[in-house]
């Protein structure tokens, strides 16, 4: 490489973290930070186990407990058995290998997506990694983020390397600034609805333009998180002074002197003018309306405004057939309004909206209202200290006043691998990040909003247009 090539942000934090390199192998890529959860760090630790191997550098490592974790009071023992299993393992592990962990009463106990970022684990051109798709989370700070699988968390445990073919760079530009009432999951969801679940396959997404420079670290937390729902491996945005005030005093952030200096360097992790990404989209912010999912992926979504799509519509067999079953399986009749379609169930949490401005902007929505009698409303903070910061501004206190159940933190009815589950046929709007037939809980209907859609709809009973809703003083 030419000393004076241009490079894209991420070629620039590819190229500092390649040890080896051979020709037409993948490259061998130096990790700084392995976060570690319950569900797929146990054969890891056994395959250390077998081979009689350490952790390569525990204080580059760090765990937490939440896709299983109960939701319920935590003085009382976990019920379901499966989740103490996994809790209890990963607690040895950590003990037996040296790992730090934010055990079930931590006070950093929290989603790990949530709480790398609130440590100041995560910050701008790292290499960061974690058994979990969603890790493209931590993008938003600059930093190279991406999931793994078992394997390979039993590799980097080992070893502090990964072995990794140079993924394809993609430009998503989003023009101008987005409306009053629209927000960055509205963004990410119509990003995806527009261009497709695949269109970034394998490649590592670049977010760029107004709207992007507009947002808040949380926002962009959001944005990066659903990176890996287009398909992407990762998602980064270029971090600026609000990336780096975010950061100033966290606790594993440097500090002092320390800090100013990694600023410098931070700095210089922009894509340089001229680089060349080798895909690029666009869409522009004042098209987007706040989005509903309709169907079972991600990219089944649309404005609230619209109404249910008719498979008659659809350009090919193919959509025709998805765009069916996926309403058959949602009990959905092509040609309803959005806004005429009932819900049960309402979660509000989760790695992509369950931070404190999430909280915060579903309590603005909620407040002085009640939730419609026939749903079923929680809110799951998405950490320890955003429930903690959540109480202290007495958010929980309009959400339960309103009558939402407020609960302990972590992954919860995102997926249901603890007892928050939806009933068969049950129809939940959520702030989570996935849609799948059966992903909170089996024969359940998800419909993908943003935490100010869905505590409207919490208390309309049904989809309702935000931008309309009159706040309670
Ligand atoms: C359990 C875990 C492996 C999974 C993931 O990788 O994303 C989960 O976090 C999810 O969101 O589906
Ligand atoms: S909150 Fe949901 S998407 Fe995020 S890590 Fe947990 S299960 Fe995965």
């Amino acid at each position: 490489m030419s000393a004076n090539k241009k490079r894209t942000m991420f070629e620039k934090i590819w190229d500092a973290h390649v040890i080896h390199q051979e020709d037409n192998k993948p490259s061998i890529l130096y990790i700084d930070l392995h976060l570690i959860h319950e569900v797929t760090s146990p054969q890891a630790f056994d395959g250390l186990r077998m081979h009689n191997r350490k952790v390569r550098r525990p204080d580059r490592t760090f765990a937490t407990v939440d896709h299983n974790i109960p939701t319920t009071d935590r003085s009382k023992p976990v019920e379901d058995p499966i989740s103490a299993k996994q809790m209890d393992t990963l607690t040895r592990n950590c003990q037996e290998f040296g790992i730090t962990l934010a055990d079930i009463h931590s006070p950093d106990q929290g989603i790990v997506h949530v709480i790398g970022p609130e440590l100041g684990l995560t910050s701008p051109g790292k290499t960061i990694v974690c058994g979990d798709s969603h890790t493209s989370t931590h993008g938003a700070f600059g930093a190279l983020a991406f999931g793994i699988g078992t394997s390979e968390v039993e590799h980097v445990l080992a070893t502090q390397c990964l072995s990794q073919a140079k993924p394809k760079t993609m430009e998503v530009r989003v023009n101008g600034p987005l409306q009053a009432g629209v927000t960055a999951k509205d963004l990410i969801l119509a990003i995806i609805a527009k261009f497709g679940t695949d269109f970034a396959t394998g490649t590592v997404i670049e977010y760029t333009g107004e709207a992007i420079r507009n947002l808040s670290m949380e926002e962009r937390m959001t944005v990066c998180n659903m990176s890996i729902e287009a398909g992407a491996r990762a998602g980064l945005i270029a971090p600026d002074a609000v990336t780096f005030e975010y950061l100033r005093g966290r606790r594993f952030a440097p500090q002092g002197e320390a800090f100013e200096r990694a600023v410098e360097q931070w700095k210089q992790l922009v894509t340089d003018e001229g680089a060349d990404y080798d895909f690029r989209v666009e869409i522009n912010a004042d098209e987007i309306a706040p989005q509903v999912t309709w169907g079972t992926s991600p990219g089944m979504g649309a404005n609230v405004t619209d109404a249910v799509p008719n498979p008659a519509d659809c350009e090919n067999e193919n959509d025709r057939k998805a765009t069916q079953n996926a309403l058959s399986y949602m009990g959905l009749e092509p040609g309803t309004p959005l806004e005429e379609v009932k819900i049960d169930r309402v979660f509000i949490g989760s790695c992509t909206n369950g931070r404190i401005e999430d909280l915060r902007a579903a309590a603005s929505i909620a407040k002085g209202y009640k939730v419609a009698s026939h749903v079923n409303a929680m809110v799951v903070p998405g950490s320890n200290k955003v429930k903690q910061q959540a109480e202290a501004e007495g958010l929980d206190k309009i959400f339960t006043e309103a009558g939402f159940e407020w609960r302990e933190p972590g992954c919860s009815m995102c997926l249901a691998m603890n007892p928050d589950v939806l009933q068969p046929g049950e129809r939940c709007a959520s702030t989570s990040n996935r849609n799948f037939e059966g992903r909170q809980g089996r024969g359940g209907r998800t419909h993908l909003v943003s935490p100010q859609m869905a505590a409207a709809a919490a208390i309309k009973g049904h989809f309702y247009d935000v931008r309309n809703w009159v706040v309670n003083k």
